[in-house]
């Protein structure tokens, strides 16, 4: 059993809590997850770094993207290792890191090809549900298919216009060809991006991120030993 308390001081977590932020593609799900994560003491789970992971590697070794058989083969014979730490997730493929390869314009062009297979799928929520609680889990559908048993769940939006200025300043793309690619992603992850019912949906958009973080804080059940 572990303890934390949060810089917010009110919070003071114990036990295998689970909480989790899902949202649309660079609506700051990551950012406030590890913010988070690092205010409760605990690690917070990237399952988007997994299906990148696996593009990736399909994308590297030729493998088509929506030839679910020959994307398992692959992915079994190069089993990756998602490294969940509060500071920032890493993903290992032996030992090789993939991490800094994992967020590159042919990776998010191609990713959402291989989340809609449901192998992939299954393969990447057996990977999260084998990590022990305490975390903070983010991506589309941590509040609804993976963890629905979590303990505060939260889904973030921001307009695509919004999010497009922000991710300009980490990828060579102008605003409006991401903000097309994000649109396009959005569109093509819908089945599993809908919002849990029992989730609070935030607005990034008009908030800075210390803002999400503290709304996400200020918003969960305070628990005792
Ligand atoms: N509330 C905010 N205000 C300003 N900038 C923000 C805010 N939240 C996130 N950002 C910035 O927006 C960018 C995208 O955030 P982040 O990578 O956390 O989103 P994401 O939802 O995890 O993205 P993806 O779905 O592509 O993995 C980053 O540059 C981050 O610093
Ligand atoms: N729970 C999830 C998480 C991610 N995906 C797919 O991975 C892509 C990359 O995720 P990011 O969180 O890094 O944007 C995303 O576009 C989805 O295709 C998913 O399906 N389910």
């Amino acid at each position: 059993m572990r303890t934390a308390a949060s810089s917010w001081g009110h919070i003071f977590y114990t036990g295998r809590v689970i909480v989790t932020i899902d949202g649309v593609a660079a609506s700051g799900k990551s950012s406030v997850a590890s913010g988070v994560a690092r205010a409760l003491g605990v690690p917070y789970v990237s399952s988007g770094l997994l299906y990148r992971a696996a593009t990736l590697l399909a994308l590297e070794a030729g493998v088509p993207l929506d030839e679910a058989p020959a994307l398992l083969t692959h992915l079994h014979a190069h089993p990756l290792r998602l490294e969940a730490l509060s500071a920032g997730n890493r993903v290992w493929c032996g030992k090789r890191e993939l991490t800094d390869d994992l967020h590159s314009s042919r990776v998010d062009g191609g990713v959402s090809r291989v989340a809609a297979l449901p192998e992939v799928r299954a393969w990447v929520d057996a990977q999260l549900r084998a990590l022990p609680a305490p975390f903070v889990a983010e991506g589309r559908d941590m509040g609804t298919h993976v963890f629905p048993q979590a303990d505060a769940k939260f889904y973030l939006t921001a307009s695509p216009r919004v999010r497009a200025e922000r991710r300009a300043r980490e990828r060579p793309e102008d605003v409006p060809a991401i903000e097309a690619a994000l649109i396009e992603r959005d569109h093509r992850d819908r089945a599993q991006s809908a919002p849990a019912p029992d989730a609070r949906l935030i607005d990034t958009g008009t908030l800075p991120l210390d803002g999400v973080i503290g709304a996400v804080l200020a918003a969960l059940p305070a628990r005792r030993a």
